[in-house]
Order: structure tokens, then C-alpha cells, then sequence
């Protein structure tokens, strides 16, 4: 089998979207500086167009959590692979995710990360699957809300491939 990527949203059109968000998310924390948590891998290119276009005081943290091996499907554990460096107490904590698919590994990061004390914790996801929900989460900001298909790109992997694409493609599995 052959893998094929169809684009989905071009480099443009993710750029024009991301900035919106940052419009929107500078607006409501206006006053105040927000703390990015950023989980590993997926959402680094997501969260580096996302903090050069906000305009209030920025700090990042990364964490690698993931409820995924080498296939398309949720195991529907959590695995912290790389805690955050930094304490989080009465911080705004600002989640930056590049998926929301199973709901899973948001879910259950929200929750760890609630225990530590942050002043808030609000959740951005660059794409949204939710036809594939098995764990409600709330999403406070989606970027595009998209139907059941598996895409890779701007840091979405399949196998560990397709990262560095500049844009969101569709993976499909074609006969050779
Ligand atoms: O809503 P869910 O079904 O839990 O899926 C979403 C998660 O899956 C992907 O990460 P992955 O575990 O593949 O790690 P990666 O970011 O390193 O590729 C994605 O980046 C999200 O973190
Ligand atoms: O569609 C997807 N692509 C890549 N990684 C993912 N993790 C959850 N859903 C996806």
C-alpha cells in the first residue's frame, strides 16, 4: 500500500486561522501573562505560529503525554513521557494541543494538571475530531473543526512521519 496526502488547509489558511486565535486569546487575557503549556510533539509547530502572534506577556512549558504507539487508534491510557519543568501554581495555564480526536489524552492531562494549583487552565486545539469522542472534554478555543479523517502535517505524525509538512493533509492507504 501506498501512503497519499491530500492537503486539507494550506499553509495560508492555517496562518490566517492561528492568527485569529491569537486575536481572540490576547483579547481575553488582556492584563495578564499566560503560561503555554505545550504537549509534545504534535503541537510544536502549532504553539511557535500561536506565541509569535500573541500580544500579552508569554511564558512555555512543554510536556510529552500521549494516548498513542505507532497506530491510528487510542490505546486510552496516558503515558507522561516529560513532565513540565516548571511548578504551576497560580499560573494561567493556556493547554496547546494540536488534536483533539479521542479526547483521551486531554482529558486526563486536564485533570493531572488541575491537581497543581494553576489560577487557570484553559484548553486551544488547533483541530478538533469530534466524531471520535469517547472522553467529553471542554475545548475553549478550536481552530477547525474537521470530520473523521486521519491527517498529518504542521506536527501531526503518522508513524512518526509527515511532521515538517507546512500544511494539514489527509493520509489515505492506496493499492500500488
Ligand atoms: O484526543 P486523543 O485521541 O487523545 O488524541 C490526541 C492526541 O494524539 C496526538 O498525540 P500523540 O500521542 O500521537 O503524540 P505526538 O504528539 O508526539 O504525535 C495529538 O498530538 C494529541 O496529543
Ligand atoms: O488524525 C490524526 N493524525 C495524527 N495524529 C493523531 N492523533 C489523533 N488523531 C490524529
Amino acid at each position: 500500500m501506498k501512503e497519499e496526502i491530500s492537503v486539507m488547509y494550506s499553509e495560508e489558511v492555517l496562518n490566517k486561522k492561528i492568527g485569529e486565535m491569537a486575536e481572540q486569546i490576547s483579547k481575553d487575557y488582556e492584563g495578564k501573562s499566560i503560561h503555554l503549556i505545550c504537549i509534545l510533539k504534535g503541537s510544536i509547530f502549532f504553539c511557535c505560529e500561536l506565541a509569535k502572534r500573541l500580544t500579552v506577556p508569554v511564558t512555555i512549558d512543554f510536556m510529552s503525554a500521549s494516548s498513542y504507539g505507532n497506530e491510528t487508534k487510542s490505546t486510552g491510557k496516558l503515558k507522561i513521557n516529560k513532565d513540565l519543568d516548571e511548578e504551576i501554581d497560580g499560573l494561567h495555564c493556556l493547554i496547546v494541543e494540536d488534536i483533539i480526536d479521542s479526547g483521551n489524552t486531554l482529558s486526563m492531562t486536564k485533570k493531572m494538571l488541575e491537581g497543581r494549583n494553576p489560577a487557570s487552565l484553559k484548553l486551544c486545539t488547533l483541530l478538533d475530531k469530534p466524531d471520535r469522542r469517547e472522553t467529553e472534554v471542554n475545548v475553549d478555543y478550536t481552530g477547525f473543526t474537521i470530520p473523521d479523517a486521519f491527517v498529518v502535517g504542521f506536527g501531526l505524525d503518522y508513524a512518526q512521519k509527515y511532521r515538517n509538512l507546512p500544511y494539514i493533509g489527509i493520509l489515505d492507504f492506496v493499492e500500488e
